[in-house]
């Protein structure tokens, strides 16, 4: 199991990283923040407005890229090794170490007293939180109109509080594909497992946008509900990820 701070580190870093490479798009934000948040960024708008300034759209690094240059490895959705099982997710680009966050499982959060009946018919995508608290993950169907919906109810201007890129192929957060990691099997055994996280309040308000998460509800209190993926072992490039759908830590 990681530490709470090493996954809130991890995601900070990461979704910092891919803050300062959309720069250029974040100006009705930024002016929205405070001084103190602004100036964090005040040195790599100057870079980037020199860097860029020619052709932003060209020059500017993909979020796979940055992805791997703030973590060392990238992973992306593609046919699975296993046959018939659909789509898989792999480590594209460099090595993941062993007990690094590797992706994230996107979705709406439901409290197990919320109805999710009409959106769990037929759904594989549904993962359970050890207190009954379910993310679904289906990026298809009701379950996707009821995240976009949720997604715009809680913005607030240009403050989005989760991304909804997930939902698409090119997502801006490139680690929330976890919905699509297949079950393990006397071949392949699990070298990922899941972890469930709570976002604090003190995650930074300009980095919500990169969080594949929302609650269902608006009015529920307390921190908003993750799951991450964490390496069990060293994962190198090409490999397929792989967890137990039955073993879930904390
Ligand atoms: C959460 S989805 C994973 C993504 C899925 N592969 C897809 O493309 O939609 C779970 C579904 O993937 C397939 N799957 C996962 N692990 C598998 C395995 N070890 N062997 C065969 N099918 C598997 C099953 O259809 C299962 O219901």
């Amino acid at each position: 199991m990681v530490s709470d701070t090493a996954v809130y580190t991890t995601l900070a870093n990461v979704f910092q990283a891919l803050f300062i490479g959309d720069l250029h798009r974040q100006s009705d934000l930024l002016n929205i923040l405070p001084e103190a948040t602004k100036s964090i960024y005040r040195h790599s708008m100057a870079e980037e407005t020199q860097t860029f300034s020619c052709s932003p759209e060209n020059n500017h690094l993909r979020a796979e890229d940055i992805v791997y240059n703030s973590l060392g490895f990238c992973i992306v959705r593609g046919p699975s090794t296993l046959r018939s099982a659909g789509a898989g997710v792999f480590v594209c680009k460099g090595r993941v170490q062993k007990g690094a966050v590797v992706s994230m499982y996107p979705g709406t959060v439901y409290q197990n007293y919320e109805p999710i009946f009409f959106q769990s018919i037929g759904n594989q995508f549904i993962f359970r939180c050890l207190d009954g608290t379910f993310i679904d993950g289906n990026d298809k169907g009701i379950s996707k109109t009821v995240y976009r919906s949720c997604s715009r109810r809680d913005q607030l201007g240009p403050l989005k509080f989760c991304d909804v890129t997930w939902l698409t192929q090119c997502p801006y957060n490139p680690l929330a594909v976890g919905q699509y990691v297949n079950n393990c099997s006397n071949e392949y055994a699990a070298n990922v497992c899941y972890q469930e996280f709570n976002v604090p309040a003190s995650f930074p308000v300009e980095l919500r946008q990169y969080l594949p998460n929302i609650n269902y509800s608006h009015d529920i209190e307390g921190p908003l509900r993750c799951v991450v993926l964490i390496a069990l072992k060293d994962i190198g490039c090409g490999e397929e990820l792989f967890s137990n759908y039955f073993t879930f830590v904390r």
